[in-house]
């Protein structure tokens, strides 16, 4: 008896699920078969910010979103859909969406929107949709309303973000949310926007981001035969937003390339590096590669680069012409490189071809560091004694080493670098290997405080000198060195240093150091950014005309 209405119960469950599968199934089914205008929409692979709008804030909102998009073009395709001629059905094909919406009415949407909440609602609840219907979908949600509505603050903004999630879309940013009657809507606003393009930067939009670039303007994205392989930023070759290297040094980022010298044991020997850092291990031999090779690759990895940046839209011809010759080098030596024997070969072939050297690795090595030539900069822990430049970068990363702060004064004490950057952490998405979260990213006015504590600290010997609020990035300098009557020095003759190299005398990092202009200088109101580069900006009227502006205008 016992058995038999076992297998009954064992039966109807069977039956049921069978049912609730099959129903499912159905209703994903359906639901695609009876949405003519996923097939109708003109661009599916085109991103959206929807905005919805009664009185025009959000609507304004989602349009300074766009241009901020614009501005990063190469990394984004968005445009902007009133959300009352959409079809909502659509969003099971969209892979990317932006929301900037409105509260009313004591926590509903403007009429207009009511068609969309409904669809959203009701496909939320239905448990037959299932949870995985938008899980192709990334979407971020900002809320404008009104703190004085009490409980019903941005209601439909924390509605929509819920429903979506429950959905299956995944949410890329917290809500953002602004007050219109707080008067700083649009600070709120814009800080949310530049986290946002940050996230999605940082999550590399399908490029397999290896690195950054050591903030130069490209982002790496693999390697070959010594040579980093790159991807450059196009606002790099644009000259929008800069890169704070040229804030700071006067770097031109598309003249910079970056090479790695490759070094392994020849004997395959998986302790080598431990036998080859003992003097005494001298029998072991490296295999290496060629210096000659590695600039020859280098220049040529760096100008393919170039061509390949021909074209596309708003890249100046100009920059285009200057890329095609390099004159800065990032020579990574991070790691096993460092022991590459012939790196004084490769600067000296770098020199003489007028490209200057920047030296980035670590301090594990001092005597290497000691041996090197003279490069513009180094960029090392324990360089008290060379005569060039000598600068360490600190990532910061809220909540892990923004508190610091003596610790960190104790260690630039160590090194006495002519320049301390101060960068705030990029956001490369979270993984198995990296737990971070935007919360831990900091923000510029965080970056600027830590970066005010560490030159208070320093008793005089560092002051802020430099900032690029676009990278979130503070420049401390040595002001007995590089304040001179008052004014900063903090950028590189270039012209001068490849005289010096050439005249084979001793020289110092005072003899070829450059007035830092006056945008560049700490504090000032362009927050780093060269009035005299190009703003692209793409207008998307009737047209999709597209302009250069003169940023500033
Ligand atoms: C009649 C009325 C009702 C409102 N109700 C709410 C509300 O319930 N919650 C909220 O956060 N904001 C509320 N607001 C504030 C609006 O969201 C705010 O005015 C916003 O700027 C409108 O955006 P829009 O111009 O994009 O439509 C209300 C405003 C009005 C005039």
């Amino acid at each position: 008896m016992t058995s038999i209405s076992s297998s009954i119960i064992k039966t109807t469950l069977l039956t049921l699920l069978s049912f609730t599968s099959l129903y499912c199934f159905y209703k994903s089914h359906h639901l695609k078969k009876k949405s003519p205008s996923i097939s109708q929409n003109p661009n599916p692979k085109t991103n959206k910010i929807f905005y919805i709008s009664q009185t025009g804030t959000s609507k304004t909102l989602a349009n300074r979103l766009l241009e901020l998009f614009n501005l990063n073009a190469n990394h984004f395709n968005f445009d902007i859909v009133d959300i009352k001629d959409y079809e909502p059905e659509d969003l099971l094909k969209e892979t990317l969406v932006l929301f900037v919406v409105s509260t009313w009415d004591d926590g509903m949407c403007p009429q207009t929107c009511r068609f969309f909440e409904n669809w959203l609602n009701e496909s939320a609840e239905d448990f037959r949709v299932g949870s995985l219907i938008l899980s192709q979908c990334r979407f971020g949600v900002f809320g404008v309303g009104s703190k004085g509505y009490g409980e019903s603050y941005n209601a439909v903004g924390k509605e929509f973000a819920k429903r979506l999630r429950a959905l299956g879309a995944r949410e890329i940013l917290g809500l953002g949310e602004g007050d219109v009657d707080s008067g700083d809507l649009e600070q709120v606003f814009e800080v949310w926007s530049e986290k946002l393009v940050r996230v999605l930067k940082g999550g590399g939009e399908g490029n397999e981001v290896v690195g950054d670039g050591g903030g130069l303007g490209y982002k790496i994205i693999g390697s070959h035969s010594g040579v980093k392989i790159c991807r450059w930023t196009k606002s790099q070759l644009r000259g929008r937003g800069g890169c704070y290297k040229h804030s700071f040094y006067g770097i031109e980022s598309h003249r910079c390339m970056e090479a790695t010298p490759s070094l392994a044991c020849a004997n395959k020997c998986v302790f080598c590096w431990r036998h080859h850092t003992n003097p005494v291990a001298k029998s072991w031999q490296w295999k290496m590669d060629d210096p000659l090779e590695i600039v020859n690759a280098a220049i040529d990895q760096h100008t393919k680069m170039i061509k390949q940046m021909k074209g596309v839209p708003g890249v100046k011809a100009e920059s285009l012409l200057e890329g095609m010759s390099p004159r800065h080098c990032a020579l990574s030596l991070v790691g096993e490189p460092i022991m590459y024997p012939e790196i004084n070969t490769l600067v000296d072939e770098l020199h003489s071809r007028r490209i200057s050297t920047f030296l980035v690795t670590n301090a594990q090595f001092p005597e290497k560091i000691r041996m090197l030539k003279p490069i513009t900069q180094d960029s090392l822990k324990a360089l008290q004694e060379k005569d060039q430049r000598t600068v360490y970068r600190l990532t910061l990363v809220k909540g892990w080493n923004t508190e610091d702060v003596d610790a960190y004064a104790n260690l630039f004490d160590i090194g006495k670098p002519d320049f301390i950057e101060i960068k705030g952490v990029t956001y490369c998405g979270s993984s198995a290997t990296s737990k971070l979260t935007m919360e831990n990213v900091p923000w510029h006015s965080d970056v600027k405080s830590f970066s005010e504590a560490i030159a208070t600290k320093s008793n005089g010997v560092y002051e802020v000198a430099c900032e690029h609020v676009h990278s979130c990035c503070v420049l401390l300098a040595k002001s007995d060195k590089f304040k001179v009557d008052g004014q900063w020095h903090t950028w590189i003759d270039y012209e001068k240093f490849h005289n010096l190299v050439a005249s084979g005398k001793p020289f110092n990092s005072k003899d070829y150091m450059a007035a830092t202009p006056s945008w560049a200088v700490y504090g000032a109101e362009e927050g780093g950014f060269d009035p005299e580069q190009l703003r692209y900006k793409k207008e998307r009227h009737h047209h999709k005309k597209e302009t250069v502006d003169r940023v500033g205008e």
